[in-house]
């Protein structure tokens, strides 16, 4: 059963604390087996991602060049992929495509009164690395989330990593990386695959940014490696927080809990509910459900371990909990979910209202579904084009606006004890106006 804590109990503060700071994703023991892939990667380069590849995934790869997908590859996999597949690939890249133009930013250019030329001006970093899950699902959706924004941007190289346990990568994958314009793709994943792109190896040349999801292997790896490269935020293990009232059917936001639930036994569906005997009927909902699905293994070990449920006194109560909980997803399962919305200040997605299941964000609405995950909602958003970007600014003096503004930076260098700064204004500056 998963926890059930009442926000009028004396004891939800505690519970609630411990519920907030469970270790899903980051145990001691997974950040040292990262730790040493890592190393092993950077020592060993090639034959070490072999070496993890073959153990993790179950394969019997000679090489690293073995395990790199082909342009013939690609198509088989395309011609092997049902027509409505497809089809339904191409509307959701379609929307996820037309949703990421309009992010694209805008340079920014004018002289101010002193007469300096401003400038900031955004470009696109130039080696991208995807990192497309695949241990215990595959995910084409996930192909299209990471790779369109790198492509609206106008990353150059875009490499794309996947596992392929027992040597099976779902075809729709590459069909997905086709439709998505991404050539460059290996079929490794876990922390080797991380450690090969941040690095690079004797046949990965390394990149300037990893995205994407993963496990909790891959978000460990993520965090180890940043520095040497730039991550997105991380997104780890998926999470659903549903916030209904008593009058959608339970069994519909049981599925919801679910659909979360069925990605990882480290995933985790919260429930906050304004009527104990509504979390009830979601509850038992949430059990027959699992009798049938064909992953409850995963679900139900999700729901069991990481589930919980929260009764509040009403929603406008729940806000400081909601923000707390930081939710990947946020579902508001109610009468104007905007009006709650307005107020919730950390959350990865919001989806609207009682016919927006989290489902559409996942495949098909627009926005990204690699979205932070951990609480870290609180400080970081989704994946979106401004990740495979990066801003500089530009300042241009003449001789004029450095003779007006010059005497200020002699000021400001002296208070600081800089003589060569103050140095290089005043030799180009009137002696008059020093
Ligand atoms: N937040 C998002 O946007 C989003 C999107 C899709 C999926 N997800 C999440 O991504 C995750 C996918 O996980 P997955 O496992 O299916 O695929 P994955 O590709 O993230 O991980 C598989 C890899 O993990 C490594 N690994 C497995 N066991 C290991 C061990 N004992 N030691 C070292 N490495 C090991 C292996 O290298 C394997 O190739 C799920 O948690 C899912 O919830 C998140
Ligand atoms: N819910 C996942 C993000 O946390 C994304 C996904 C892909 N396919 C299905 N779901
Ligand atoms: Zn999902």
């Amino acid at each position: 059963m998963p926890v059930r804590l009442d926000a009028r109990s004396p004891d939800f503060e505690s519970r609630f604390t411990a519920l907030l700071n469970d270790k899903r994703e980051t145990s001691d023991d997974v950040s040292k087996a990262v730790a040493a892939i890592i190393a092993d990667v950077q020592a060993r380069g090639d034959a070490a991602v072999v070496d993890y590849t073959n153990r993790f995934d179950r394969v019997t790869a000679p090489s690293l060049a073995a395990l790199k997908v082909t342009e013939a590859d690609i198509n088989a996999a395309e011609a092997a992929c049902a027509p409505d597949l497809l089809a339904a690939l191409d509307i959701a890249a379609q929307r996820i495509a037309d949703f990421h133009a309009r992010q694209a930013p805008s340079d920014i250019a004018y002289t101010d009164a002193a007469g300096v030329d401003l400038g900031l001006r955004w470009r696109p970093v130039e080696a991208a690395g995807l990192y497309v899950p695949g241990g215990l699902a595959s995910y084409p959706s996930s192909v299209l989330m990471n790779a369109l924004p790198a492509k609206v941007a106008g990353v150059a190289r875009i490499v794309m990593v996947v596992p392929a346990p027992d040597g099976v990568l779902n075809p729709s994958v590459l069909a997905a990386a086709k439709r998505a314009g991404v050539t460059e793709i290996y079929k490794i994943g876990g922390a080797q695959a991380v450690a090969a792109l941040a690095y690079g190896t004797e046949t990965i040349a390394p990149v300037d940014k990893i995205v994407g999801p993963g496990n909790a292997y891959v978000a460990a790896a993520k965090r180890a490696v940043f520095g040497q490269v730039g991550i997105d935020s991380i997104a780890g293990p998926s999470e659903i927080l549903v916030v209904a009232d008593s009058k959608t059917d339970p069994d519909w936001i049981a599925v919801d809990l679910l659909s979360q639930a069925e990605h990882d036994s480290s995933a985790q569906s919260i429930l906050i509910a304004d009527d104990a005997d509504y979390a009830d009927a979601v509850a038992r909902a949430v059990d027959i459900r699992l009798q049938s699905l064909p992953r409850s293994e995963i679900a139900a070990a999700s729901w069991r371990d990481n589930g919980a449920i929260i009764l509040v006194e009403s929603f406008d109560a729940a806000l400081p909990i909601i923000d707390r909980i930081a939710a990947e997803h946020l579902e508001l399962a109610m009468d104007d979910p905007q009006a709650l919305a307005a107020k919730i200040r950390n959350a990865g997605a919001i989806f609207l209202g009682r016919y927006t299941p989290e489902a559409m964000g996942d495949y098909i609405a627009g926005p990204n579904h690699v979205l932070p995950t951990a609480r870290s909602a609180r400080f970081s958003s989704g994946l979106g084009v401004l990740d495979f970007m990066k801003r500089t600014t530009l300042v241009g003096c003449s001789p004029a606006s450095l003779a007006a503004l010059g005497p200020s930076v002699l000021t400001l260098a002296a208070a600081e004890g800089l003589d060569a700064h103050g140095l290089s204004v005043a030799v180009r500056i009137p002696e008059q106006t020093r």
